[in-house]
């Protein structure tokens, strides 16, 4: 379980301040499949660089099963980020590196051997449908394929939690509803809690159980999605359903 308690972050440059985050909190249960929706600019990606340990907040707390990530030092912290697997906008794959080496990079600094390293990214690439690419270099696989490279390779140290930043946003409809499938199908079948950062509407309607709306670095609205679609109360929830009169 992952809980974001009054969390705040502020950018502070020589002459300016920017309030990414203003104290927001939420809670995300372990077998969500929780949206973060919001307008370009509204936080969404501070919030999972936040979440992901990459960015450190200026207030608040975010605990993973209770424990406090901004206080974790050395082991204990390359502990908690094992457990959150992340794919980013745009992929970073390494583009010298082959689809099976880009899978097994993350599985280098651990004390798996070679043979388990190997068939640990045979299964993954069998999960995401890319079985037949293990010896493909990233320049000659298509968008929808790059995406499943890059969630294979999350996937590679068994995360408890796999956060999304706009998994979709650079794919045609067809492959977006093919990853969408596919985020599905690893939530079920390993039960890995998912976060989706998005800025599109579908996605969230497509395949999350609990979101939250973000505007200005708020959380304006927040619980389940079903009922947020049926009788959404902000006016960006409203703006992006496309209900405002
Ligand atoms: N490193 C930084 N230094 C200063 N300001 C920042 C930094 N990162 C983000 N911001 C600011 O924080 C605010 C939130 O940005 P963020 O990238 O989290 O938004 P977003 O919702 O992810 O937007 P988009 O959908 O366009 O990616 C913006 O005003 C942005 O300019």
């Amino acid at each position: 379980m992952f809980e974001i308690k009054h969390l705040s972050k502020i950018f502070t440059g020589s002459a300016s301040k920017v309030e990414a985050l203003r104290d927001v909190s939420t809670t995300i249960q372990d077998g969500d499949i929780f949206g973060i929706i919001g307008m370009s600019g509204a936080g969404k990606s501070t919030l999972l660089r936040c979440l992901c340990l990459l960015e450190k907040p200026t207030e608040g707390q975010i605990l993973l099963n209770g424990k406090d990530l901004a206080h974790l030092k050395g082991k204990e912290l390359l502990e908690a980020r094992r457990q959150m697997g992340v794919v980013f906008q745009g992929y970073n794959l390494l583009m010298q590196k082959t689809v099976a080496e880009n899978v097994a990079f993350p599985l280098k600094l651990t004390p798996y051997k070679k043979d388990e390293v190997e068939k640990r990214v045979a299964e993954l690439l069998e999960l995401v449908g890319l079985a037949d690419k293990a010896q493909s270099y990233p320049s000659q696989l298509s968008g929808g394929q790059k995406q499943r490279v890059a969630l294979a390779r999350a996937l590679a140290s068994n995360p408890q939690v796999l956060l999304c930043d706009e998994p979709t946003s650079a794919l045609d409809p067809l492959t977006t509803k093919s990853v969408l499938e596919l985020l599905q199908a690893i939530n079920k079948k390993l039960g890995v809690t998912v976060i989706i950062i998005t800025h599109e509407l579908a996605v969230v309607k497509a395949i999350c159980n609990r979101m939250v709306v973000i505007d200005g670095g708020r959380f304006v609205e927040q619980g389940d999605a079903a009922q947020i679609f049926e009788h959404p109360q902000s006016d960006v929830a409203r703006l992006l359903l496309g209900k405002e009169e």
